[in-house]
């Protein structure tokens, strides 16, 4: 079982999941000689802004599992609210995706942290000029490495207050996240309706007890749209809620209600 992170030395949910930049470039260049494309991230990296201060356009994250309808709502925001649309991992390193998804959970969490960084510094700069749409960012690489490290059952997850799920201090904050749920029947709809197999990691997910769970008790808990009322924000959620979508908005649960921000 692993354990979190809340007193002495890191434990390995906090080596699986870097806290903050410096441990990010540390991760990167350490396999660096191995992997030139660790190298190449790290370039990028370098050469964002240190400072990255969010601009006066509000910043709004879409987050959920596959096929809960990301890229559809998120390119459906954009064009109602004229807002510039950014994914995670961003479109600069996502060609080395799949190499990065063969490595080991700490160099694989180094390049989807680094990716978070690089994505901070266009949406700095994004959020000077209109809304920022955001498909997955930080919630994404916390949830998904706490629940394939976390062995067993819900117990095994670290306290709540746990620093692991403090957003990092360096990494700029959006406006407002939003997890976006479909019923797993649903979900299983969408995933066969569009002709892919699940990612490797989803199949992990869904064989691992934990998340089964996990996802069990979210069910029992779905309620109908939480939404943040944030007044800069105000207009992207009546327009998600004037559509009548056929998914739950939720403020980041489960895994990610536990996130302190
Ligand atoms: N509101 C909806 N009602 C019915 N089907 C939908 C809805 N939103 C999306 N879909 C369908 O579900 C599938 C998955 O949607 P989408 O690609 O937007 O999800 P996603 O969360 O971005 O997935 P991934 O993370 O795997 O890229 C697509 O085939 C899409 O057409
Ligand atoms: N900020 C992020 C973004 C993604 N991930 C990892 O990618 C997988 C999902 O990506 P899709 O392109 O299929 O949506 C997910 O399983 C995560 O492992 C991440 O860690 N952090």
């Amino acid at each position: 079982m692993l354990r979190g992170c809340t007193a002495g030395p890191p434990g390995p949910l906090r080596r699986a999941l870097p806290a903050a930049k410096p441990a990010v470039r540390r991760r990167l260049r350490e396999c660096a000689a191995r992997i030139p494309e660790a190298g190449a991230v790290l370039d990028i990296l370098e050469k964002c802004p240190e400072s990255q201060r969010k601009g006066e356009f509000p910043v709004v994250v879409f987050e959920g599992l596959d096929a809960t309808g990301k890229t559809t709502v998120t390119q459906s925001v954009k064009d109602a609210l004229g807002a510039i649309l950014l994914r995670s991992p961003p479109a600069c390193i996502s060609q080395w995706r799949t190499i990065f998804d063969e490595e080991p959970t700490p160099i694989r969490r180094a390049f989807y942290s680094a990716g978070n960084y690089i994505l901070a510094s266009e949406i700095a700069k994004a959020s000077t000029q209109a809304p920022v749409i955001v498909d997955r960012y930080w919630h994404s690489t916390a949830a998904y490495t706490i629940a394939t490290e976390t062995a067993g059952n819900i117990q095994n997850l670290p306290p709540d207050h746990d620093a692991v799920y403090k957003w990092p201090e360096d990494l700029l904050k959006p406006d407002l996240v939003l997890l976006l749920t479909v019923s797993p029947e649903e979900r299983a709809r969408r995933i066969e309706g569009r002709g892919l197999e699940k990612t490797k990691e989803e199949a992990e997910l869904e064989a691992n007890s934990l998340f089964r769970q996990r996802y069990n008790l979210m069910k029992g808990r779905r309620r109908e749209a939480v939404l943040v009322p944030v007044d800069s924000v105000t207009e992207c959620l009546a327009y998600v809620t004037r559509t009548r979508i056929p998914i739950s908005l939720h403020l980041v649960e489960v895994f990610l209600e536990k996130i302190q921000s």
